[in-house]
Order: C-alpha cells, then structure tokens, then sequence
C-alpha cells in the first residue's frame, strides 16, 4: 500500500518496518489458467514450451523482472511475495541428477515447463489454475515466513488496499463531521445564553437545518464506510481460508498421519473467522474509534489548551493497563482456541464414526468426554471474561473521573471568565466522545489481540513446507512411456513410527502391461507398497523407478496421473454418482454424461445406478454410505475407467460379496485391467490364478516370486505355508 491512504494503519499498527513492507511492494498479479493436462500434450508435440503452467512465484530458482513475455507476471508476483533468499524446493532435486534448466533458458519467460532431453519441467500447473480465477488466489499465502505479526496481518490486508483506503476516506469525512458537532453545539448553546433577550430564532433555525444537512453527509459516509469495511473483511477471510485449505492440501500424507483433522478444521473455521473480524470488522471500528479520538484531543486543545493539559495526564496509567491486558488475552486466546480445537477434533471424529460409538453403546462416555473438553474452554473463556470485565470497568471508570475533572476544572475556568458556557459545553462533549473512542479502541485492541493469538496458529499452517515436493518435478514423455514399475533395495520405515522397519531391502519388478499379484500376511505392508508406488511417502533408501526412472525425480501430481487406484473400501465424496464418477478425470467439469454412463456400463453399475428414482444425480451420502460394499467398488471402478491411467492399483476388497456381486465387480474389474500394469494386492484364488506373476511379501522383503502353479509346486515355500494358513477367497 502506497500513498497517504496507508497511514492509517500505519498509525494504527506502530510499525515501522510493516509500512516499509507495504511500500515497496507491487500489487499481486493473476496468471493465466494453466492445467496439467494441457501442458504435457502440447509440450511433447510441439517444438516449443507451452506458455500455460508456470512457476509458482518464489518458489523456484531465477526468472526475475526482466524475463519476457509471461515472465512479467511472474516477476512482479516474485517482488511481491518471494523472499530473495528464501529457500527452493527445485533445489531439493539438485543432487538427483535431472537436468535443470537455468531459467533464462526457458522460452516464454521463466514459466515452470522446459524441455531437457525429453522429458519436461512442471510445477504447480493445477493450483496456478486456481489462482486465475478472480478473487481467489490460493497460491499466494499472504505472507512469507519471518516476519513480524503484525506484519502478517497488514499483508493479509494488502489486497483490500484500494476499497480499505475508501473507507478510511468516507472514515475521515464522517468522523470530522462527528466531531465538529459539539463545537457548533457550544456555538449555539452560546448564541442562545449570551443573547437571552433578543430575537436569535433566525440565526438559530439556519444553524439547525445546516447542521442537520451536514450531519445527513455524515451518516451516509459512516454507511458507506462500515458497507466498505465489512465486505473488504469478508473477502479476506474468504481469501486467507482459501490460502490455508491449499496449505493444508499441499502437505504430504506423512503430516496428515500426524495431525489431527478436527485440529484443522478448527483453524479453518473459528481461527480464520477470529483473525479476519480482527483485521476488519474490529479494524474498522478501531480506525474510526482511532479518527474520533485524535480529532476530539486536538479540538480539547482547540477549545481549551489549558484544560486539555489537565485532563489528558491521566492518560498514561489507563495505557499502561491496556498493554498489559493485550498482552494477558493474547496468550489466553491461544490456549483457548487450542483447547476448542481439541473438542472440535473429538466431535469430529466421533460424529463421523457414529456407527461404531452406537454399536458399542458409547454414547454417554463420549457425552461426557465432549463435555469435560467444553468445560474446559468455559474456565478458560471464565478467565477472559473476569480479565475484560476489569478492563473495561477500569476504563469506564477512567472514562468518568475524566468528565469529572473536566467539570471541576471548567467549572474553575468559567468563573475566572476564562471560558464561556458554550466552551465548556463543546469540551464536555468532546471529553464525552474522546471517553467513548477509547473505550472502543479499548475494544479494537483487544479484539487484535485475540486476532493475533489465533493467527499465530494459522502462520504456522501457512508457512509449512511441505517434506515432500507437492508438484515439481520432470514429466517423461508420452509417447515412449510403457509403465514398467521396480523396486530396487527399498528400505521404509512410516514418519509416524521410524523405529518399526516395514521394509529392508525390499526389491520387486513389475514388467509394463502384465499382472503382478502381491501376497503376505496381513501387517506386511502390502497397501504401503501402493502408498510408496503413489509417492505419498518417501522410502529412507533405495529406489522406485518408473520405466527407469527414479519417481523421486518426477512430477507427483503427474505421477499420480498415470496411476489409477481402486481400494478394498472405496472412499465416495457425498455428492451424486455423477460427479463421484466424474471424479476421475483431470477436469470433471469438462465430462459428460454420455461419457459417465459409458464407464458405469462398462464396470457394470448403469443398471442398478438407473434403477435409483434420481439415477446418477442420486447422492451417495458421507463416505457413500448409501450404497452398498459392491456398489461402492462399481463405481470405483467407473470412476478409475475414466481415469484411463497407464498403471493400475489394486487392493481387492477381503470381504466375499453376494454370488451376483462378486461376478459383476469381478467382470467389471477385468475389463479395467486390459492392456494395463496391473499390481494387485491379491485376496481371492481367481486373481492369483489369472496373474502373470504373484509375489510373496514376508517380513519386509519379497521372499519369492512366479507363477501360481510354480509357487505352489515348492514343498517347503513360503507361498505354500501361505496358501495353506490364509484363507484366499475362492470366487
Ligand atoms: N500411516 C501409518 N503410520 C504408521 N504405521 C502404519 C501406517 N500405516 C500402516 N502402518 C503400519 O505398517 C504396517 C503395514 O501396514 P499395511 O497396511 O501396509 O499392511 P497390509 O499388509 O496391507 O495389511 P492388511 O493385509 O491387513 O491390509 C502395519 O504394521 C501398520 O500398523
């Protein structure tokens, strides 16, 4: 923010370095829409790199202001919201041996796609898309990490800066005209006392009507200012909950396993809300709170120097005692909100397990335990309230003893003929408006704090790196990609438990277009091995290659693009079978119906979807419990069909389902598996049969490897001992 419109919050905030900060930087750009699957295509085909995805702005080394074309954008969003010394997560790859282009080499300014022999660069194609859309700018986290909170805070403003600085303009004009008021109120006061005889009625009426008109102007500003105020404030909520939503959802999986999800929906909701009435509704009011009280001390001097000395030396106590209350409720609101959090994670979860609290009966412990935790944000709000309650009876009080003095000493002052009635009258009002306006900064400060307290949890969320890279990294070419998977010397122990090793030196090749079945006990790791396949998380050492190439060094969001996965209980959003379907492919909004009942008839689920009265608009419910286990996995299926990908995962469902069921799922699954590479997490005898290879996982390691036959044919062979204790589903 630049120019005289920003000083208000500069004045507000007493923060040097925060206006420094909003001086010298540019407003944020839009970039163009860009998505993955425009890019790859066109970049492959074409001699030239595609303009549309780009670099996230600092978060890739290079590309500065003077990169050409797209770059412009860019280089203003890297002034903006880049640090120049901040770190590169395109840094990550240096040592893996992927060609990194330097930046000024990329055509079309530094955008995030290059050629190097024959693969290509993208980063952040999908959430650049994102960023285009107006209003809504995920991408841009409203501030980089280090900087003061206040800082933060003035930075999540930024945005609002041109419809801020309106109303802090239509602020001035219905605050100067509030505050003119008791000056002429003193002057009629004084025409009607010093002329108690004569004919004032004249004069009188035209100073009314002219006030009165003056003081329409007011209110209509103040209308405008608070209608300004309150949608600047919403948008910025709208906007630090989106940046926070994309933070979260750009963090690995590894973070997920750690954090609890009642934990974040608490920060989306009842942080963000407390963060962004602090910097805008409570802002508001604090600026004209601020406005009103300056103007006032300064008309108090304008009335009466003398008197105004007096009665502003008690000021500094009543100061002194706000800071210390800010500083008390700043730390309670912290605690407080955690402890919600803590309840809100409970009711979360036990509200989305209800099934399994009824089955056990467990209501009124879970009544009792939801209780304990709210009570415990009561002590905690009792604290605040007996905190705020002294606060603002002692600056009632100060409020009071200040009209109190001011009689007193005018009082004095009249009867030495050092002021006039109207003097006085016009003081007391002003010594009424200053009392009022620090009551209501009283308020906005403590409003800020509370602000404050709950951004320190959500700076935390915003400025986390993920440890994974969410999406940079080299695509390979479409043309020669087979999707041959292997694992060479794996060793993975989860983030959440690294002192239990699920695998030590697991090795394993899965040749492109064949069907590779994987057995083990149940613990083995056998889902973890499609959790590494899907790089959601990282083995300690060794490698997973994709036709050659370690898929560290790929694109993750690409990755997971060529990789369709169908789980033993599918997860379905509660929307309609339609867009659950839909789903599946890299632009849903882009799919038709023709194309959603082509896969549903192709994994056998048209008929009993039709058979619904709202057919594929039916909604399915939370998690699809609406519908039944092969019902689920039908649509699963359909949803994977439109994915289309080159290499499939599967985990067969370990729960038999009706004769009928098991055919149609089975027939559906079939045809999803032709001309892919297929690697299944095996549960049934027929899949096993049908494999090209099955592979035995035992105590972190494939143990042995071939086909059905030739496995069962080894007297003493782990699959043997399997086949024989396990009990394999034999549909
Ligand atoms: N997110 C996680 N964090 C920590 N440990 C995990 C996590 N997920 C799984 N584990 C542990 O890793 C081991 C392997 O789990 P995994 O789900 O891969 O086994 P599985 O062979 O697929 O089992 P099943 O056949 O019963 O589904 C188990 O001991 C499990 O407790």
């Amino acid at each position: 923010m630049r120019g005289p419109q920003a000083w208000p919050l500069r004045l507000l905030l007493r923060r040097g370095p925060a206006a420094r900060a909003l001086g010298t930087r540019p407003p944020p750009t839009r970039l163009a829409p860009a998505r993955l699957g425009d890019a790859g295509p066109a970049l492959l085909e074409g001699g030239e790199a595609a303009r549309g995805p780009r670099c996230r702005a600092g978060r890739c080394p290079g590309g500065g202001p003077g990169s050409p074309a797209g770059g412009a954008g860019l280089a203003r969003l890297l002034a903006l919201w880049a640090r120049p010394s901040g770190p590169s997560r395109c840094g990550a790859l240096a040592g893996s041996g992927v060609p990194r282009l330097p930046r000024a080499a990329l055509p079309g300014g530094p955008a995030a796609v290059a050629r190097g022999g024959g693969e290509t660069w993208l980063r952040e194609p999908a959430l650049l898309a994102a960023a285009a859309t107006p209003g809504h700018d995920p991408l841009q986290r409203p501030m980089a990490a280090g900087r003061s909170e206040a800082q933060k805070l003035l930075r999540l403003a930024q945005p609002e800066r041109r419809r801020l600085a309106a109303a802090v303009g239509f602020l001035t004009v219905s605050s100067v005209i509030t505050m003119s008021a008791p000056f002429f109120l003193g002057k009629i006061i004084d025409v009607i006392y010093t002329n108690p005889s004569a004919d004032y009625s004249s004069s009188l009426t035209s100073l009314c009507l002219v006030l009165g008109g003056v003081f329409l102007c007011g209110a209509a500003a103040n209308a405008v200012r608070v209608y300004l105020m309150q949608t600047s404030g919403q948008r910025i909520v709208n906007r630090l909950r989106a940046s926070l939503f994309s933070s979260v959802l750009r963090q690995e999986v590894a973070f997920f396993d750690k954090t609890r999800t009642g934990e974040l929906i608490n920060r989306l909701s009842s942080d963000a809300a407390l963060l962004g009435r602090s910097v805008t509704e409570n802002l508001s009011d604090g600026l004209r709170a601020g406005a009103q009280a300056s103007i006032g001390v300064a008309m108090m001097f304008f009335v009466s120097p003398n008197l105004a000395t007096f009665v502003l030396s008690v000021v500094p106590p009543i100061s002194i005692l706000a800071v210390l209350y800010g500083r008390y409720l700043r730390k309670l609101t912290k605690v407080t909100q955690d402890s919600l959090a803590q309840a809100t994670q409970l009711a979360e979860e036990r509200i989305g397990n209800i099934r399994t609290v009824r089955a056990f009966g467990k209501e009124m412990t879970e009544i009792e335990k939801y209780t304990s935790k709210v009570d415990h944000v009561m002590q905690l709000a009792r604290k605040e309230a007996f905190a705020r309650a002294g606060f603002f009876g002692a600056t009632g009080l100060s409020g009071n003893l200040i009209v109190l003095s001011v009689l007193y000493k005018g009082g004095l002052l009249m009867g030495s003929a050092h002021m006039t009635v109207g003097e006085l009258s016009s003081f007391l009002m002003y010594a009424f408006w200053v009392g009022l306006s620090i009551g209501g900064l009283s308020s906005f400060y403590s409003e800020l704090m509370k602000g404050l307290g709950a951004g320190g949890r959500l700076w935390e969320l915003l400025e986390r790196e993920p440890e994974l890279p969410f999406n940079e990294g080299a695509i390979l070419n479409e043309k020669s990609f087979q999707g041959a998977l292997e694992f060479k010397n794996v060793h993975f122990a989860y983030p959440a438990r690294p002192e239990v090793p699920i695998f030590q030196d697991f090795s394993l090749s899965i040749p492109a277009g064949s069907i590779t079945a994987l057995v083990g006990p149940s613990g083995s790791g056998k889902s973890t091995v499609i959790s590494l396949l899907l790089r959601l998380y990282d083995p300690s050492a060794g490698t997973i290659s994709l036709d050659g190439r370690d898929i560290r060094q790929l694109n993750p969001v690409w990755l997971r693009s060529k990789i369709g996965t169908v789980s033993q209980e599918p997860i379905l959003f509660s929307c309609s079978i339609a867009e659950n379907i839909a789903y599946g492919a890299d632009d849903p909004s882009s799919v038709t119906a023709e194309q959603v009942e082509k896969v549903a008839g192709v994994a056998n689920a048209a008929a009993f979807i039709r058979h619904f009265p709202q057919g594929f608009n039916t909604v399915v419910g939370e998690k699809g419990v609406l519908l039944s286990g092969g019902q689920k996995q039908r649509i699963a299926i359909a949803r994977a069909l439109l994915k289309n990908p080159r290499i499939l995962l599967l985990d067969e469902a370990t729960s038999a389902l009706d004769a009928e069921n098991e055919y149609l799922v089975q027939q559906a699954l079939d045809r999803l598996m032709e001309g892919r590479t297929v690697f299944i997490i095996a549960h049934r005898l027929s899949t096993i049969k049908n494999a090209n290879m099955v592979a035995v996982l035992d105590q972190g390691k494939i143990t042995e490897c071939g086909k059905h036959e030739e496995l069962l044919s080894k007297p003493d062979g782990i699959y043997r001992k399997l086949m024989n204790k396990q009990s394999f589903i034999s549909a």
